[in-house]
């Protein structure tokens, strides 16, 4: 018969540190929890229910809030709350004289999903969590051991633009997530890099997606003459106007000539090679 494994006893340090050790790894286990449950909550609506109430929010007046809920499952909604004020998207105040009563405000982290915020980045999760992206994370490994580019590729057997370009409803999310920093980014470039645009005649945003920067660029600098870059099925159709312009191509090919070139990307370096 296999020995059970002796945990020593020096003064209880050790069975302290394996305490704290085995949080640890669970911790990390479980930590898919914290962004889904986020999702479901922003699929749900709660954020934008709990702002459109205007005062603190109880249990029952949320679950009331929401059509779509099944009756049986408010208690759930209550362990979903409850997460959610543990990892700082909800708060809890006081509800009316009754110290007792709870009820649920947004914190300035759950305003950033609202689906109406200029900066939503509503969008934004729901592209990371989407099962199709996600699905090259259990595909890692495999990248790990094989040439393919990128662990996308791995899982999909095609780059992630190729399936965007057949997947309308995922590149007009992704291009929406990547469009919300938009005002934000624009605000820094005409405060901090006025000079910079100044001295040039014209700028081709490279992998410009559908050109929300470039045309905020456009309107700020009018002198400027933009060019937004990307894939052919990613600027079809989109209308030129007085100094922007749409050019399709391959960026690994041929860019379109200009004094400056912009290249933003608002992904973490890993996400990035592991995806794109
Ligand atoms: C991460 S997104 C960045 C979008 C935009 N610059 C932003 O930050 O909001 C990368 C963009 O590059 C485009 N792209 C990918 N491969 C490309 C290629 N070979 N040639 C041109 N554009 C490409 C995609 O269609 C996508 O719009």
């Amino acid at each position: 018969m296999a020995k059970m494994y002796e945990v020593g006893n020096n003064n209880g340090e050790e069975v302290k540190e394996l305490l704290g050790a085995q949080a640890h790894v669970w911790k990390h286990i479980f930590s898919f929890i914290n962004s889904l449950s986020l999702r479901c909550a922003v699929d749900l609506g709660i954020p934008d229910v709990i702002q459109n109430h205007g005062k603190p929010m109880s249990i029952t007046e949320l679950a009331s809030a929401m059509p779509t809920l099944n009756p049986s499952k408010v208690c759930n909604l209550y362990r979903l709350m409850r997460l959610l004020v543990h990892s700082g998207f909800f708060a809890q105040q006081q509800l009316g004289d009754d110290a007792e009563e709870q009820g649920y405000v947004l914190t300035n982290a759950a305003r950033l999903l609202l689906k109406n915020h200029p900066m939503s980045i509503a969008p934004y999760l729901k592209v990371i969590t989407n099962p199709v992206p996600i699905k090259p994370w259990y595909f890692l490994r495999t990248w790990f051991e094989n040439d393919d580019g990128t662990a996308f590729y791995s899982a999909h057997g095609e780059t992630f633009w190729d399936y965007c370009g057949h997947e309308p409803e995922l590149i007009n999310l992704f291009n929406e997530s990547m469009a919300k920093d938009t005002p934000l980014i624009t605000r820094v470039l005409s405060d901090k890099c006025r000079g910079l645009f100044d001295e040039v005649q014209s700028l081709v945003d490279v992998g410009g997606g559908t050109g929300t920067l470039a045309k905020a660029i456009a309107d700020v600098f009018p002198h400027l003459e933009c060019t937004v870059f990307d894939l052919p099925h990613v600027v079809a159709g989109l209308q030129d106007s007085r100094n922007l312009k749409y050019v399709g191509g391959n960026m690994f090919e041929a860019v379109p000539a200009a004094d400056a070139i912009l290249l933003k990307v608002n992904f973490t370096k890993f996400t990035i090679h592991y995806v794109f």
